[in-house]
């Protein structure tokens, strides 16, 4: 017993020891909620003797339950660790055991995105759909959205129709929608597939209809457990209610500040309202920050103390004093990534390791910079979400294009001749490899000398050789950045990642043509497209050996749950960080959340960055608000921006603002109010004009008031006139 509660604080005792009825614990970021749940377990399974098979701990994401799994392995010795998963992982444990009611086998499919994307093409061949009907991604969305909003009863198609019906129901749609649809729920059930949707409304219908069934789980789960409750979407809330349904124990934790999912339908009010939807809710509050310094507690209660819709609530700190929060301007990026280095080598040498040091961004295409910083500075790294940025599909499609310009080699016609399709599938490419061996020349060069052939009627072929000669016979001559948009715009390449709806790697391909702009400019004559490529040729080949010490490179929401010793937080910029897509005043408060959670994830040493420059668009690249919303006596400039751009960022982000509606909620100065103006000085206010956005103001010092817009800050004054 001692054990389990031993560093335990007095309310993660409570939560602890709770273990009968509605609990509900509000926790801040590192407060211990991690711990706290898995001592819980262990307080259920040791003290009270309650078999791990009957408790059901629901995790995040499949690597907090892996982690949870072995922490409580840990603790209770038994390698029996009952239900410890996901919503959808618990669903599947649901249906392996019980899908016979619905009359599926017990080796269902659970579907992936790729499998998703597989029918999708299957349906399209056989209605003769186009890209242009509608893109793979957006036919992914609209089955989801179908599925979750506009048609909540399609499973019951999928249940009780057979397959012949499903299949008459799918030739009878007319349009676009339903075809992809229903053609869909088709191809799901002709393979017994199921999406994540599906194992979460089968689990559903189920104990909907089968009392026997619903009795059953329900008795078996004495105990349930909920982490991460603030994300929880409607779907899963509705399933824990049934499965809490007979013995009435469930214990949750969340926290509203890290609400980081709402763009997939998670709503905090869940969370909020839980007293309100459960008898004799016992709420315990966990604000005790055990991760972070208190210089960076302050620096992250000053951030979110910026949000409006939040209850009121700052960490506390429980460590001693550290080092104060870092905070950097750079020139450009590079420069940003080479100052992130120099901080690096200087915490090694302050015996740091590089594995105690993560790099968190808010967008992938970031890490370009510095993973070719990185690089060059010797600086092992490794990336957590997604891969390389140099080893990305459309990165290495797009240099085997410029590849193809300047060589003319066999791996590049391969990787690039038929994306985007050119009807070049694998028949040609059979007889382009035969006719190239007997004849001893190139693939390309096979495929040049035999355009008049037969067998390459019908394709693109020819495009595509007249699209290669033309860059070799003047690519020496050009820019490369102006070769590579060339290339990308002519091949179709950008145009098939548009159709796609491929947002994300049109972002890389940007990046990408930055990046061989700078190389121009900074290499002067040794900028030849063969020289380029073998500078890249470097960065492709620099992810062999795997050594453990690594600086770790992730996304935030990667980061989401983790603890690190010291944290950089880059890119720090309006436009990546809040991202350029938030587009309401909710958004960006989500947004601010997710810069929350990044902060918090620090120990001992926070820096934060960012760069000047241009972004994708030329727009000019400002410091984020999120920086600026920080106390500035929190922070510890190493290079500050200078004041005219924090000015320009300032007006940039009142503007913004104004589109997201702030205005709307900013507290206005009252009439009779003495406010001071940067350059007309001292006046009073006379009327404020939200409609106009402006307040009118009699100065001191002129005969006449003027309306002073929002955009410029007013200061409140003392003293009458
Ligand atoms: N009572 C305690 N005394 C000392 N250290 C503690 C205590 N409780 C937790 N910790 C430590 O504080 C850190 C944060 O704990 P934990 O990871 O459980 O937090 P969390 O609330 O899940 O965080 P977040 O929501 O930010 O991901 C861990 O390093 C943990 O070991």
């Amino acid at each position: 017993m001692e054990e389990i509660l031993l560093n335990l604080n007095g309310a993660q005792r409570e939560a602890v020891t709770s273990t009968e009825g509605f609990v509900r614990v509000i926790a801040g970021a590192g407060s211990g909620k991690t711990r706290a749940l898995s001592r819980r377990f262990a307080y259920l399974v040791n003290e009270l003797g309650i078999l791990p098979g009957n408790i059901l701990c629901v995790t995040f994401t499949n690597k907090s339950a892996n982690e949870m799994r072995q922490r409580i392995h840990n603790l209770t010795g038994d390698n029996d660790t009952g239900y410890i998963n996901t919503f959808h992982g618990f669903c599947v444990s649901i249906l392996q055991e019980d899908s016979h009611a619905v009359q599926y086998p017990k080796s269902f499919l659970v579907l992936d995105n790729s499998d998703v994307d597989a029918m999708l093409k299957i349906i399209y061949e056989e209605r003769g759909l186009t890209l242009r009907d509608m893109t793979f991604s957006k036919a992914r969305d609209m089955i989801e959205i179908r599925k979750t909003q506009k048609n909540p009863d399609y499973y019951l198609d999928m249940i009780t129709m057979s397959l012949d019906t499903l299949r008459r129901k799918y030739e009878e749609a007319d349009n676009a929608g339903d075809i992809i649809f229903y053609g869909y729920l088709y191809q799901e059930k002709k393979c017994f597939g199921l999406d994540y949707n599906d194992l979460i409304k089968f689990s559903l219908y189920i104990f909907a209809q089968n009392e026997a069934i619903r009795l059953k789980w329900q008795k078996r789960l004495e105990y349930i457990m909920i982490d991460e409750f603030q994300d929880i979407d409607a779907l899963q809330y509705r399933l824990m209610e049934v499965l809490c349904g007979y013995h009435g124990n469930l214990f949750i934790v969340g926290d509203p500040d890290q609400t980081i999912y709402t763009w997939r339908g998670a709503d905090v009010r869940y969370l909020l309202e839980f007293e309100r939807a459960f008898p004799k809710v016992k709420t315990i509050m966990m604000m005790e920050n055990y991760r972070s310094t208190p210089q960076i507690l302050a620096a992250v209660n000053s951030l979110i103390g910026k949000n409006k819709n939040r209850i009121d609530k700052d960490l506390l700190p429980t460590l001693p004093s550290g080092a104060p929060v870092v905070c950097h301007h750079a020139a450009t990026s590079e420069a940003e990534a080479a100052w992130m280095a120099g901080q690096i080598q200087a915490l090694r040498a302050a015996g740091a390791e590089y594995r105690d040091i993560t790099v968190l961004y808010r967008a992938h295409y970031i890490t370009r910079a510095v993973e070719e910083v990185f690089l060059r500075a010797e600086i092992p790294y490794t990336i957590y979400s997604g891969v390389q940025f140099f080893g990305r599909m459309e990165i290495k499609d797009a240099l085997s294009y410029l590849r193809m310009i300047a060589y003319k080699d066999d791996l590049s016609f391969l990787r690039v001749a038929n994306v985007p399709r050119r009807n070049l599938g694998e028949r040609r490419m059979k007889f382009l490899r035969e006719y190239a061996a007997e004849r001893r020349c190139s693939l390309y060069e096979a495929l040049r000398r035999s355009l008049e052939d037969e067998i390459f009627k019908g394709t693109k072929a020819a495009q595509f050789a007249a699209l290669v000669e033309s860059f070799s016979a003047d690519y020496a001559q050009r820019p490369i950045s102006e070769v590579l948009s060339a290339v990308l715009n002519e091949s179709g390449y950008e145009k098939m990642l548009r159709t796609e709806g491929s947002q994300e790697r049109l972002d890389n391909l940007a990046e990408l043509k930055q990046s061989v702009y700078e190389y121009e400019t900074s290499c002067g004559e040794e900028s030849t497209l063969e020289h380029y490529l073998a500078h890249v040729a470097l960065f492709t080949n620099s992810d062999a050996e795997d050594a453990r010490d690594k600086v770790k490179l992730m996304t935030v929401h990667t980061a989401k749950g983790l603890e690190f010793p010291y944290v950089f937080l880059c890119a720090m910029n309006e436009g990546i960080f809040p991202s350029r897509k938030t587009g309401t005043l909710q958004a960006m408060e989500e947004e601010r959340r997710l810069a929350f959670v990044a902060m918090t994830r620090a120990e001992k040493g926070l820096f934060l960055s960012e760069a000047e420059g241009r972004n994708f668009d030329g727009s000019p690249r400002y410091p984020s608000r999120f920086l600026l919303d920080i106390d500035p006596g929190l922070l510890a400039y190493t290079e500050k921006p200078r004041d005219g751009l924090i000015a320009e960022a300032r007006d940039y982000i009142a503007m913004s603002g104004r589109c997201l509606g702030e205005d709307a909620a900013r507290p206005l100065f009252s009439p009779g109010q003495r406010v001071k103006h940067s350059i007309f000085g001292l006046g009073t206010v006379v009327d404020a004009d939200r409609s106009k956005g402006a307040h009118i103001v009699q100065f001191d010092d002129m005969p006449t008031p003027r309306a002073i817009s929002f955009r410029a800050r007013l200061e409140e004054a003392q003293g009458a006139r």
